[in-house]
């Protein structure tokens, strides 16, 4: 079904300490909303995933992993498995930020893989894509867009989609404070849908929540989250401050 999600990814953030005072901040903050059909996630490092989950518990946050590595075990170090977050019971998993795409070279080919080893255990999937700079300039970035979707996700079945939340994120407007203009992402999540409802019928592409993520701010969330294909934000910067993340859900 879709919903409305504030997700917060905390990046390379917060130590043990400073995660347990951040979510104990944001519970604080959150505490009276109402937050009906809104779900609102965190995304601390792997380290602390454990202690945000005891810290998290019996509140409206959920805990999600940033990454995920595709195979089921073996010789990759520094690496981690769905076993090992399912574990510790995360059930959410961040897969294909820009980020990952370009400081650890993750392909679409490897992204195809991680949905795959992310959907077979049962484990859902924050989906990222998004254009840079370069692409949008030359106006490739609908092609670029539509090329993501289709090599990582057009393999999948359309009953996968109940686990799939799609992130469209402009690299440009990646901790750039260049934020897409609401016009320029309703445009995009619009075409994103399209491109959903093309290969997995209607039904799917009506029900899939696909958030905008690049320099949301409480200033600019409002006006992001009226358009009405953007169900909500994936939070960089602004996630690491309770007030800010706070009134970016209070936006929503
Ligand atoms: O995953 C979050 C995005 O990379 C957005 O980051 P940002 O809000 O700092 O621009």
């Amino acid at each position: 079904m879709r919903q409305k999600i504030v997700a917060g990814n905390w990046k390379m953030n917060n130590d043990k300490a400073e995660t347990k005072a951040l979510i104990k901040g944001i519970k604080k903050a959150i505490k009276k909303l109402s937050l009906k059909n809104t779900r609102v996630i965190i995304s601390p490092s792997y380290v602390n995933l454990s202690a945000a989950i005891k810290k998290a518990d019996n509140s409206k946050i959920e805990v999600a992993a940033q990454n995920m590595h595709q195979a089921k075990n073996g010789a990759y170090t520094g690496e981690i498995s769905a076993d090992m977050l399912k574990s510790i019971n995360i059930e959410t998993v961040i897969i294909g930020h820009s980020e990952r795409r370009e400081y650890f070279n993750e392909t679409d080919a490897i992204l195809a893989e991680k949905m795959d080893a992310v959907l077979s255990n049962g484990l859902e999937a924050i989906f990222c894509f998004g254009e840079k700079l370069e692409e949008r300039k030359s106006e490739n970035h609908f092609a670029v867009v539509e090329s993501q979707l289709k090599n990582a996700l057009f393999h999948l079945e359309a009953a996968n989609f109940k686990n799939i939340v799609l992130a469209y994120e402009p690299v440009w407007a990646i901790g750039t404070g260049e934020t897409a203009s609401p016009e320029q992402a309703q445009e995009m999540h619009a075409f994103v849908r399209e491109t959903i409802s093309k290969k997995f019928g209607k039904e799917v592409a009506d029900n899939v929540s696909i958030l905008y993520g690049g320099s949301v701010k409480p200033a600019n969330a409002e006006e992001i989250f009226s358009k009405p294909d953007v169900d909500g934000g994936l939070i960089g910067g602004a996630s690491l401050k309770a007030e800010d993340f706070a009134a970016i859900i209070k936006a929503i």
